[in-house]
C-alpha cells in the first residue's frame, strides 16, 4: 500500500489495515483547489499535516467544503515538497496514539495543492501569486515556529535575512514574512478583496505578531519604492485584512521510528521517517496525541470554511487571549520547558519517562499548581484546573507519545519569555503578590542557562538544541567553569537584565540573585542538579 492517490485505489487493502480513507472525490478537490482556493498555509511541519490539515480534511470527509488547502514549503532545503509532498501527492497518514497503546490511523488528504514558497521555483512562485490574487481565497494560515515571525535580531538589528528581501522587493524575496507580504500586494493590485491571515503558532497574541512584522516589511518595501503607500494604508486596515488571534494544542512529537514499524508492519510502505539536510526529521505519517484544541478569534472579512463543525472553538479575541496565556504561560508550555531543560541535563529522551521521575513530577506540579495558578487566566470555555490535570496526569505520562524533552528544547531562547515571562510580570504588577516569592520558576531560568553549558548532570558533553541565539547566549556565559561556581562573578548580570530573554528585568523583578545563586549551585559539579532540585523541592 502506497500512500498517494493511486494507492489509495485498493481501498479493501486500506480498509483490512484498518486505515480510514477518503469519502471524497479527489482529483475533484484538487481541480477545485486551483480553480476557487480558499486556504493557504505557510509551514508544512507535522502540526499542520497532522492536525490542521486534518480538521479541514474532516470538513471534507463530512461534505461541507469543496476546496483543499494550498501548502506552502517554507523549510530550508525544500524537502517536505521534494521527499513527502511530490511522491505522496501531498497525503500524509496520522498516527493518533491512545494511551492504552492502540492506534487510530486515518489518511489525510486535504491538500490541494503544494508549492516551494520560494521565487527561485518560478512556477511555484507564480502558482502561489495566482492564488492570492484569486477573491476567492479567505485565508492563510501559519506554524512556522515562533521565530518565523522574527524581523529583527536580539539586538534589534534588522536580520539580515530580512534585511536582502527588504532591498530585494517582492518578486525576488525569500523569507515567509516577505513572502506573504509580496502576496498580499499582488492581491492588493489584482482585487483588493479582504482577507484574514491567521498565526497558529505558540506565540502570546499570535495575530498580533503575524500584523507587525507583514505592516513592517509593506513598510519597508514603500519607504523603498517598491510597493504604494495605498498598499500600506490598505494592509493596515482590519476591514481589508484582518489578523484573527488563535490558541492551538496538540502534542505533535517529531515523527518515531517505532511508529514507522507498525504502520508499515500494517502493510503501508516506505514510512520509514528521514534526516534533512538541516538535521530534523521528516516522514509521511504525523504521530500525535488524540487530545486537542483549536480557539480561532472569529474575525475572517471574507468568509471562512465552517471550523466549527470539526470542533475548531470560533470566539472573541479575549477569549482566544485568555485560552492562549492559560495554556502557553501557566498549564502546559512551561511545563514542557521546564521538562526540556531538566530533562536534557539529566539524560532523559522521552518526556513521559520523566514523569516517572518523582522530582521532576514534583516540580512541574509546583510550578503548575503552587506558582502559576495564582495569576492563571480563565478563558471560561476550558477550565484551567481540569485543563492541567489533563496534561500532568494523562498527557505528557501516555508512554505511547515519542515526545522528546531535545525536541522541546528547540528555541528555547525565544519561548522562555512567553512561558515564564508572564507570570513573572504577573507577580510584578499584581498588589499582593511579589515576584521575589517565586522559587520554582527561577530554578528553571537558572536550569536553562545550566543547560547551555552543553555540559550533563553526569559532567559529559551534551548537545543542545537548535537554538536561534545558541551561539551569543553560549559566548556571554564563556569563562565560566563547570565545578567552579566563583567563576561566575558578575558575568550573568547582562543576561539577567535582559527583558527579551526573560520577559522582564530580573534585577527589577527582584529574582536576578536568586537566579545567580541557583545557577552556582546546579554547576557545582557533577549531580548538583539533582541535589539543588531536591535540595529545593524538600522545602514544599
Ligand atoms: N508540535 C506541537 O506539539 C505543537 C503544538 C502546538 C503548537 N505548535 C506550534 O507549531 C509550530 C510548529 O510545530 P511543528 O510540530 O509543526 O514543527 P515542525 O518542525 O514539524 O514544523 C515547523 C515548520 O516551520 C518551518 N520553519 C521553521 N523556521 C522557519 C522560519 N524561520 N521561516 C519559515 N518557516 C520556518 C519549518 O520548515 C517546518 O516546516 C511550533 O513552533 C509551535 O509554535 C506545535
Ligand atoms: O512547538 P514549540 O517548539 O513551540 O514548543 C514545544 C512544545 O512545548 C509544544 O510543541 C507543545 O507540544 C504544544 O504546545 C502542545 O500543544
Amino acid at each position: 500500500m502506497k500512500l498517494n492517490y493511486v494507492g489509495l485505489q485498493d481501498t479493501a487493502a486500506w480498509e483490512a489495515a484498518n486505515i480510514e480513507t477518503l469519502k471524497f472525490d479527489w482529483p475533484a478537490m484538487v481541480a477545485q483547489t486551483e480553480e476557487t482556493p480558499t486556504w493557504v498555509h505557510f509551514g508544512s511541519g507535522n502540526l499542520f499535516r497532522g492536525f490542521i490539515a486534518r480538521l479541514h480534511h474532516d470538513l471534507l470527509q463530512k461534505g461541507l467544503v469543496k476546496e483543499g488547502i494550498v501548502a506552502c514549503d517554507t523549510s530550508t532545503g525544500y524537502e517536505i515538497y521534494e521527499k513527502l509532498f511530490v511522491p505522496n501527492d501531498c497525503m500524509t497518514l496520522l498516527a493518533a496514539l491512545k494511551a492504552d497503546g492502540s492506534i487510530e490511523k486515518s489518511v489525510v488528504a486535504s491538500l490541494g495543492m503544494g508549492l516551494r514558497s520560494n521565487p527561485m521555483y518560478t512556477e511555484e512562485f507564480a502558482k502561489l501569486k495566482a492564488v492570492f490574487e484569486n477573491p476567492s481565497l479567505q485565508m492563510v494560515s501559519y506554524t512556522i515556529t515562533e521565530k518565523g515571525y522574527a524581523l529583527l535580531g536580539l539586538d534589534g538589528e534588522v536580520l539580515p535575512k530580512l534585511a536582502e528581501d527588504f532591498k530585494a522587493g517582492p518578486d525576488q524575496c525569500t523569507q515567509v514574512m516577505s513572502v506573504s507580504t509580496a502576496m498580499l500586494w499582488a492581491r492588493f493590485q489584482a482585487c483588493a478583496a479582504p482577507i484574514a491571515m491567521v498565526s497558529m503558532d505558540n506565540c502570546s497574541h499570535n495575530g498580533e505578531k503575524l500584523r507587525a512584522s507583514l505592516v513592517g516589511v509593506a513598510k519597508a518595501w514603500q519607504e523603498a519604492g517598491f510597493v504604494s503607500p495605498e498598499f500600506v494604508t490598505w494592509i493596515e486596515d482590519e476591514k481589508n485584512v484582518a489578523f484573527p488571534w488563535s490558541m492551538i494544542d496538540k502534542i505533535t512529537p517529531r515523527s518515531a521510528n517505532e511508529v514507522a514499524d507498525l504502520l508499515e508492519k500494517d502493510g503501508v510502505e516506505e514510512m520509514q521517517p528521514l534526516l534533512t539536510c538541516k538535521k530534523s526529521v521528516i516522514a509521511p505519517f504525523v504521530n500525535a496525541e488524540i487530545p486537542e484544541y483549536l480557539v480561532i478569534e472569529d474575525s475572517f472579512p471574507n468568509g471562512r470554511p465552517p471550523l466549527e463543525e470539526a470542533g475548531v472553538y470560533m470566539t472573541n479575541r479575549e477569549t482566544v487571549n485568555d485560552s492562549e496565556r492559560m495554556k502557553v504561560t501557566t498549564c502546559l508550555n512551561p511545563l514542557h520547558t521546564t521538562l526540556a531543560v531538566y530533562g536534557c541535563l539529566l539524560g532523559y529522551s522521552r518526556i513521559a519517562q520523566e514523569l516517572k521521575d518523582a522530582d521532576l513530577k514534583k516540580l512541574i506540579e509546583t510550578i503548575g499548581y503552587q506558582e502559576g495558578m495564582p495569576v492563571v487566566v480563565d478563558p471560561k470555555i476550558i477550565a484551567p484546573k481540569a485543563f492541567i490535570k489533563e496534561v500532568i496526569e494523562q498527557r505528557f505520562p501516555n508512554p505511547f507519545i515519542p515526545d522528546e524533552p531535545q525536541r522541546i528544547a528547540t528555541d528555547t531562547s525565544q519561548k522562555v519569555p512567553v512561558r515564564f515571562g508572564e507570570t513573572i510580570k504577573s507577580y510584578h504588577n499584581h498588589p499582593e503578590l511579589e515576584a521575589s516569592s517565586l522559587t520554582f520558576i527561577p530554578l528553571v531560568l537558572a536550569g536553562f542557562l545550566r543547560y547551555l553549558m552543553a555540559i550533563d548532570d553526569e559532567g559529559q558533553p551534551m548537545t543542545c538544541s537548535q537554538d536561534p541565539m545558541l551561539d551569543v547566549l553560549q559566548a556571554q556565559l564563556s569563562g565560566i567553569a563547570f565545578g567552579k561556581p566563583e567563576t561566575v562573578g558578575d558575568q550573568l548580570l547582562p543576561l539577567l537584565t535582559n527583558a527579551n530573554l526573560f520577559g522582564i528585568d530580573l534585577v527589577e523583578a527582584g529574582l536576578s540573585d536568586k537566579v545567580q545563586g541557583m545557577f552556582k549551585e546546579l554547576i557545582a559539579g557533577p549531580h548538583a542538579v539533582r541535589s539543588t532540585l531536591q535540595r529545593y523541592l524538600a522545602q514544599v
